[in-house]
């Protein structure tokens, strides 16, 4: 069980509130789905809870451990099992896609490894067998700046999981991409809840978020005002959120 309680979250210096006292208890396994308004602090959360910014106030524990206790930004040790998908992952453009999944992203893999790009024989089978089982073996050789929206989105999904990662926030990770890419990536992000027992908390479109989540929370000025398993909201529920 992964619970949260009390996180606030300011910029500039405290002068702006942007989370206002979060508390959510989730578990292992859940796909869930995050949506609000535009500046409603839906990124915000999902950077503090893949443990990218500092919280200003809150605890945070995993199965009864630490992670946070009354603020700050967690351990390295945290931050390794987390991983932040960006709506458009920053890789090499120059370097091959498996290249790419072996360095690893910053923030979950050690400098000295993004520099200079050493790998080891069984991280190289890890990675290969990992883009195999997400379809994308055919692209391990291709240079990231090469690839698609949809397969820049699958090949940091793998990166992730390469590096260890049980908890993955996708920040608006289908944004752009044409449907058919888009069911791809968030049919792959089921698939790691599902087969894989991982966390996945996404910033979606409502629509989205109601067809593939377990769960959807409703974010509206920096307060979670809905917190339901996956299903059609209502339009009284949209309301709450400022959807409607
Ligand atoms: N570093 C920052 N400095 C100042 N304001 C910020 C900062 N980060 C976020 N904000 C503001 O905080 C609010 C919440 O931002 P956040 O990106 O979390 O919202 P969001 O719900 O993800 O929005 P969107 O759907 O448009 O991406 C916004 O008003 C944003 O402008």
């Amino acid at each position: 069980m992964i619970t949260v309680n009390h996180l606030h979250k300011s910029v500039d210096g405290n002068k702006k509130k942007i989370l206002k006292g979060i508390d959510i208890q989730f578990r292992q396994g859940e796909m869930i789905g995050v949506v609000g308004s535009s500046g409603s602090g839906k990124s915000t959360l999902l950077r503090c809870l893949s443990l990218r910014d500092r919280w200003d106030q809150g605890d945070y524990t995993w199965d009864d451990a630490n992670v946070i206790r009354g603020g700050g930004r967690g351990s390295q040790k945290y931050r390794s099992k987390c991983a932040y998908l960006e709506q458009n992952p920053s890789f090499y453009p120059e370097k091959t896609a498996l290249k790419n999944v072996l360095i690893g992203q910053a923030g979950q893999t050690p400098w000295f490894r993004r520099l200079t790009g050493m790998v080891r024989s069984d991280d190289y089978m890890g990675a290969m067998d990992e883009l195999e089982r997400f379809g994308l073996i055919d692209k391990a050789h291709m240079k990231a700046g090469n690839l698609s929206g949809g397969e820049r989105q699958r090949v940091a999904i793998c990166r992730a999981l390469v590096h260890g990662a049980g908890f993955l926030a996708a920040d608006e990770p289908v944004i752009g991409l044409d449907p058919h890419s888009a069911e791809r990536v968030l049919k792959t992000l089921q698939t790691l809840c599902t087969d894989h027992n991982k966390t996945v908390i996404s910033a979606l479109p409502i629509e989205l978020a109601e067809k593939y989540c377990t769960r959807i929370w409703g974010i509206y000025d920096g307060q979670l005002k809905i917190d339901v398993t996956g299903r059609r909201l209502t339009v009284e529920e949209k309301r709450a959120i400022d959807l409607i």
